[in-house]
């Protein structure tokens, strides 16, 4: 049937367009006029911060370069410098023996070489908190950076070495922190942990998973749990005004999936159709070509774009506080750029190959391994699931050696307090806006979610995108300014966990 449309028909569907335009437009309007305000603790009026004397300052710049000189590498899940992990045992010793020595503090070995703190507080009745770091740093070679990695040395106000962003820095900046306070006579109302294991760039397993264990035999329960995180990041997401402290709030999953691929053996001259090497490689390709799909706006990321939406020019402003419209859009924007891309969907990395021993043979077995990172509204199922339909080829045989789903949501609501703490602080330190996000990689705090549901991860510096192109790659350094700020950090947060009641928070511009 043909549809005909006279002139006044026209006339009226124009009209209902204008309209539905005009309402349309009217409501971005309002919500962008009533953008959610950025609620802001108090601005600058924390705990006091630490007055340091000149021999106090290289005292902590010391302490960290000691520690950066201890290469205590992860090189692979069955090699570790044990050496260098006995070394920073003895070292932290000996560089906070306030810490070690306070009757306040009772310390154990857990694992062989990682270390847990109990700091008793003065009020029982208030559930005890947790920080957590690592000591162990990725492996570095001494070609490509300025200074050897492993010197400790410093240029240009800046202390370089592996471990001086990750995690070093903030293995010290605690203890560096507690020893300044129990310094100053400090005594703690609400008793809190520090954990500091020393295998988390090869999964955890006998650190914090040790850890974890030792307090669940305590029955220990915590009131939050604080670990590595990107902290305040300046000029990495695009189209904003100024550096953002982004808490990660949960975490995405993983998957290390093994693809293997046998087919008979034989001499080269004689190459059979396809071959194991070639049947691998269709299967990658279409891995790599097909990626998952764009999640945006279904887990926390969400949120993070629109607490933040003021923070961005216009006209993202505009679109962020109104993804319920706009959201086709931002997802494919945000899918434009590698980091943009590892929020909004799960991510599919090519990692290992192997496949054939010699030119003229044509092996028996080609195998792969590729690395998926879950977005949190996922599930190792559903993702293995949809793997299987991309591949669709039976001689590729699948195999998940590791597999965890994203890590739960922590409550980052008005009434949680170890949130609240954390952005508290945050603000008063750094006069940044604060978000909840997700975090794309993995870190210790994964292995803890059964002693607390707030899980936090923020590490207390400010980062440009060339300072995270540093974390595991040449010339990682932290500037002594940013050191100090990072240890005021947690001097600050350590006296505000103290509290037995969440921040109050005022509407407020910083
Ligand atoms: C007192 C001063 C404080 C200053 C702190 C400065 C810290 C700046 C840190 C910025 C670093 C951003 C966080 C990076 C975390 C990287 C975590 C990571 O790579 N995890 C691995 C874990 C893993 C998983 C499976 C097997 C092995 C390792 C990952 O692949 O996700
Ligand atoms: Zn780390
Ligand atoms: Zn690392």
């Amino acid at each position: 049937m043909a549809i005909s449309m006279g002139k006044g028909s026209v006339g009226v569907l124009t009209g209902v367009f204008i309209a539905s335009l005009a309402v349309v437009v009217a409501v971005l309007l309002l919500r962008t006029y009533n953008l959610p305000e950025l609620k802001v603790a108090w601005k600058g009026k924390g705990a006091p911060r630490i007055e340091l004397e000149e021999d106090e300052r290289e005292q902590l710049y010391e302490a960290l370069k000691g520690a950066l000189r201890i290469p205590t590498v992860s090189f692979s899940p069955s090699e570790q410098n044990t050496t260098a992990l006995e070394e920073f045992k003895e070292y932290i010793k000996s560089a906070f023996p306030r810490v070690f020595n306070s009757s306040l503090v009772e310390y154990e070995l857990v694992g062989g070489y990682s270390h847990l703190f109990n700091v008793q507080g003065s009020d029982n009745s208030l559930l005890p908190y947790m920080l957590l770091a690592h000591l162990d740093v990725v492996p570095a070679t001494p070609e490509g950076w300025d200074l050897p990695p492993f010197s400790g040395e410093e240029k240009d106000g800046y202390i370089y070495g592996r471990g001086s962003l990750d995690d070093k820095s903030r293995v010290i900046g605690i203890l560096q922190a507690l020893e300044f306070l129990f310094k100053k006579g400090y005594k703690p109302r609400r008793s809190f942990y520090i954990g500091l294991g020393h295998d988390e760039e090869i999964s955890g397993r006998h650190g914090a998973k040790e850890i974890v264990k030792t307090l669940e035999t305590r029955n220990v329960k915590l009131e939050y749990l604080l670990d590595e995180g990107f902290g305040v990041l300046d000029g990495v997401i695009y189209g904003t005004k100024r550096p953002i402290a982004l808490i990660g709030v949960t975490e995405k999953g993983a998957i290390t999936l093994n693809l293997t691929v046998n087919s008979p053996p034989g001499h080269s001259s004689m190459p059979p159709r396809e071959s194991s090497i070639g049947i691998l490689s269709a299967a990658l390709s279409r891995l790599e070509q097909n990626r998952l799909p764009n999640l945006f706006g279904t887990g926390p990321e969400g949120s993070t774009f629109e607490q933040l939406a003021n923070e961005f020019y216009w006209p993202l402003n505009i679109m962020m506080a109104n993804l319920w419209f706009f959201n086709p859009i931002i997802s494919r924007l945000m899918a434009l750029t590698p980091s943009g891309n590892a929020i909004v969907r799960t991510t599919t990395a090519l990692t290992i190959v192997n496949g054939g021993i010699k030119a003229n043979v044509i092996p028996a077995t080609a195998t792969a391994t590729v690395n998926f990172r879950l977005h949190p509204a996922q599930t190792v199922e559903e993702v293995l699931n949809m793997v299987s339909e991309i591949i669709m080829d039976e001689r590729v045989i699948l195999s998940a050696i590791k597999a965890f789903d994203p890590l739960p949501i922590s409550p980052y609501d008005e009434e949680n307090f170890g949130y609240q703490t954390l952005k508290r602080t945050i603000t008063d330190l750094f006069s940044v806006p604060v978000a909840p996000a997700v975090c794309t990689v993995n870190t210790d705090s994964r292995h803890f979610v059964n002693l607390t549901e707030s899980v936090y991860r923020f590490s207390p510096v400010v980062m440009t995108a060339e300072d995270l192109g540093r974390v595991h790659g040449l010339n990682e350094r932290i500037s002594r300014e940013g050191f100090e700020t990072g240890i005021q950090f947690y001097w600050q947060l350590i006296q505000n966990s103290d509290s037995d009641t969440v921040p109050v928070h005022r509407h407020s511009e910083l």
